[in-house]
């Protein structure tokens, strides 16, 4: 079978305890996650993403739809299709707080099926994996954020499920820390068979780690795609010229009329002209203008799109087809 993970039609609705209010908070969301994957749950915030991570990990219910894990119904069959999940959830709740690291990473191998005799080695691969030995006798209510955070992911990784759902890994951690853990999340996804699930709504840790990426906005996948294909879907390309003299007139209104998102910085000695374009070849039109009244160039600066900018236009409900078009009549 090529999907782990099938998720059909699901909905989820809350309802507000004093106010009665109704929250749509999934609405109808289906996708398909195969082995070794490793996948991007993007969205800002309360747009759904700990909703479904928590329905695929059988801690809610869905409203309706289904979700399977290896072929396996997570409702009707919950024990049998979780034995292929381990997840970390908001707040490190995996772990026991009066217990040390050792002891966690000890007790939970045990509870998690890895053997008497591989349980030693494997606590001590992971202390020194997560870079955890140094506080190995230190009481989990003692260490920092950031800590407990490795050690969730630890104790997560202790037995060899096939998935691993992580809730927003790096949130609230300093920047030494989420560097350190977003490591570790590469390291892990390049471990072979490990089909990866992460939600988060920092573009930075998505495309650092994951392929593909499917974003969700008010409860809906609003796009399901492998970054770089998203990065192309969505390439426009941002010029800033350098003129050394002013544009008159009737090259403004062109330019205006041409190119998207024109911006024009006249009240400087050398004004600035910033254009974007679909195609790199557009520019040509531009200079085509400039000559009209020859313009001369004194530089090109050229900014390609950032993912951060290909999320904010999705989420925004831009689409390819909605990026007004350059207009292709020549000057
Ligand atoms: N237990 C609950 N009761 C009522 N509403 C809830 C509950 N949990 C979540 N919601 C609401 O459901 C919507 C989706 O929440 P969810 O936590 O799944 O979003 P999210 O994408 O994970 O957001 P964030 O990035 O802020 O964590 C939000 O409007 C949220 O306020």
């Amino acid at each position: 079978m090529d999907s782990i993970i099938e998720v059909s039609g699901i909905t989820k609705v809350y309802q507000k305890r004093k106010t009665k209010e109704k929250i749509q908070a999934v609405d109808n969301i289906s996708f398909q996650v195969k082995r070794g994957e490793i996948i991007g749950l993007l969205g800002p915030n309360g747009a759904g993403k700990t909703t479904t991570i928590k329905m695929i990990c059988g801690l809610l219910k869905p409203d309706s739809g289904q979700i399977l894990i290896n072929g396996v119904d997570n409702e009707k069959h919950r024990l049998r299709a979780l034995t292929h999940i381990s997840a970390v959830l908001e707040g490190s709740r995996n772990l026991y707080w009066r217990l040390t690291v050792r002891e966690n990473l000890e007790y939970f191998a045990g509870n998690r099926g890895v053997s008497r005799k591989n349980v030693a080695s494997r606590v001590e691969d992971l202390l020194q994996k997560f870079r955890l030995k140094d506080k190995e006798t230190e009481l989990v209510n003692r260490l920092s954020r950031g800590m407990q955070q490795k050690l969730a992911i630890a104790v997560a990784m202790l037995a060899d499920t096939e998935v691993i759902l992580l809730d927003e890994p790096t949130l609230g951690l300093d920047i030494e820390t989420g560097y350190e853990v977003r490591e570790i999340l590469k390291a892990i996804a390049k471990e072979e068979n490990r089909t990866v699930i992460i939600s988060s709504h920092d573009m930075d840790v998505i495309q650092d780690i994951c392929e593909r990426t499917i974003i969700i906005n008010q409860g809906k996948v609003v796009t399901d795609d492998r970054i770089e294909d998203l990065l192309k879907l969505f390439e426009v390309r941002s010029y800033t010229i350098t003129l050394g003299e002013h544009l008159n007139e009737k090259q403004e209104h062109l330019i205006k009329e041409r190119f998207l998102d024109y911006q024009y910085e006249s009240n400087r000695i050398q004004p600035k002209l910033s254009v974007e374009l679909l195609k790199t070849e557009d520019i040509y039109q531009l200079f085509d203008i400039l000559k009209l009244n020859e313009t001369p160039v004194e530089a090109i600066d050229r900014e390609i799109i950032q993912f951060e900018q290909v999320f904010m236009k999705i989420v925004k409900g831009e689409t390819t087809n909605g990026v007004d078009q350059v207009k292709s009549q020549s000057v």
